[in-house]
């Protein structure tokens, strides 16, 4: 199906470029004229901002007997911020499909797509060859690579989408030579074409500044005999990702789980990070181990590959999603706390067998019509996994300023 190359390209800072050579040059193509755009949507003020703690349960994929939904009529846009035309923001799309693209292929003019599956595996034709990808792998497509996707059985995934910057490893710091995701691990594609003929029937899709539109031409994009380069789609397999935590006491920003980042042009602060919470060994002391409740000047969107989340045992699904926005407080639900609270500290195995995720901005996001109303799956009930909380403040029993 595809086959794959180890690449050091993430890790090396210089421009980006590739060179193709291939069977017809893209430029013959009928004019592009605008489609439907489906649920994408790049404006922000479809409806109005919403502080509140919001929680998705899983978005539903429709049926294939019912409709026949394929990669890109199945995108729908459910947060984002900034602007395409300056090259400034991001989106968070969810992808809901049940068929394969025929004879049609999609390309971004906006920017960058990191795609995570959650069910359903995804083999991706791109112009430099093709990718499987399975649930637990993510993989980059960076602006204005052609792609096509076949699907296996209803699938659904995460998208994020950042305009005008590439992703990139974090820096290490003082972690110094090796750790969290390694170059090593980032494989990209080994040319594949084919010489396919489909006289007017082949459509590219191009979304540009934010808009669907769509191309005829008689031939499969997909005829890279050859290219070099390190301007390519890369996947990365997120088990190969080595976890770096506290391990005496206290509990670290999830920013140490940081797989790859999108810089801003600001020192430390990113239009987007891909944060994961992988397997790993929760051995500190003297520390409320889950995470600690926070308002933060962040926005940070969640999803959920497979299991459970630490901080949420209940509500928060695979497939779902959870959105707090900066400054908006959240943390652990109360069932979490009553637990964790009592826990003996001793060496204890983290999230075996699952994987959450977040994309975290510094943008304040707004939410789309879809994403509030349309897609039904807005948990209504959400604030009311924090109502149990109550105080366990007990002034008399150890207050030291006290006399004896
Ligand atoms: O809010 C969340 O669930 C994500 C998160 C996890 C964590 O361990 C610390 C801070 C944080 O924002
Ligand atoms: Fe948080």
């Amino acid at each position: 199906t595809s086959v794959l190359q180890r690449t050091l390209a993430a890790r090396v800072p210089c421009p980006k470029d590739s060179w193709l050579y291939r069977i017809l040059p893209s430029v013959s193509h009928k004019p592009f004229e605008s489609i439907d755009q489906g649920h994408v949507t790049h404006n922000w003020d479809e409806v109005g901002p919403d502080p509140n703690q919001l929680r998705w349960k899983p978005f539903e994929i429709p049926k294939a007997s019912q409709k026949k939904v394929d990669f890109v009529s199945g995108l729908h846009t459910l947060c984002g911020a900034g602007d395409i035309k300056s090259n400034n923001g991001l989106a968070v799309h969810i992808f809901l499909c049940n068929s394969s693209m025929e004879n049609r292929c999609f390309y971004n003019s906006d920017g960058d797509f990191l795609i995570v599956p959650q069910k359903g595996k995804l083999l991706i034709y791109t112009e430099f060859g093709k990718m499987l990808l399975q649930p637990n792998e993510i993989c980059v497509i960076q602006r204005g690579m052609r792609f096509s996707v076949d699907v296996f059985e209803e699938t659904r995934g995460y998208i994020l989408e950042v305009y005008g910057v590439h992703f990139e490893l974090p820096d290490l710091g003082p972690i110094g030579a090796n750790g969290l995701a390694n170059p090593r691990d980032f494989l990209i594609p080994v040319a594949w074409y084919e010489d396919r003929q489909v006289p007017g029937g082949y459509t590219v899709i191009n979304k540009y500044q934010g808009k669907l539109f769509a191309s005829k031409q008689d031939v499969s994009p997909f005829n890279v005999v050859a290219w070099h380069g390190n301007y390519t789609p890369y996947k990365y397999n997120l088990e190969n990702f080595m976890v770096i935590n506290a391990v005496a006491f206290d509990h670290a920003d999830p920013s140490i789980f940081t797989v790859l980042t999108a810089k801003s042009t600001r020192p430390g602060v990113a239009i987007a990070d891909f944060v994961i919470f992988p397997p790993r060994w929760g051995v500190a002391d003297k520390t409320f181990r889950p995470p600690y409740y926070h308002r933060n000047c962040m926005s940070e969107f969640m999803g959920l590959i497979k299991g459970n989340y630490e901080a949420k045992q209940d509500g928060f699904l695979p497939g779902g999603g959870s959105l707090h926005s900066i400054m908006t407080p959240h943390g652990p639900d109360a069932d979490c706390f009553e637990k964790a609270s009592k826990a003996k500290l001793a060496p204890e195995r983290i999230a075996d067998g699952t994987m959450a995720f977040m994309f975290e901005s510094s943008l304040s996001l707004a939410v789309t019509k879809w994403g509030l109303k349309t897609c039904r799956c807005l948990d209504e009930n959400y604030y009311k996994c924090w109502e149990p909380l109550k105080s366990h403040f007990t002034p008399n029993s150890r207050n030291p300023t006290e006399p004896k």
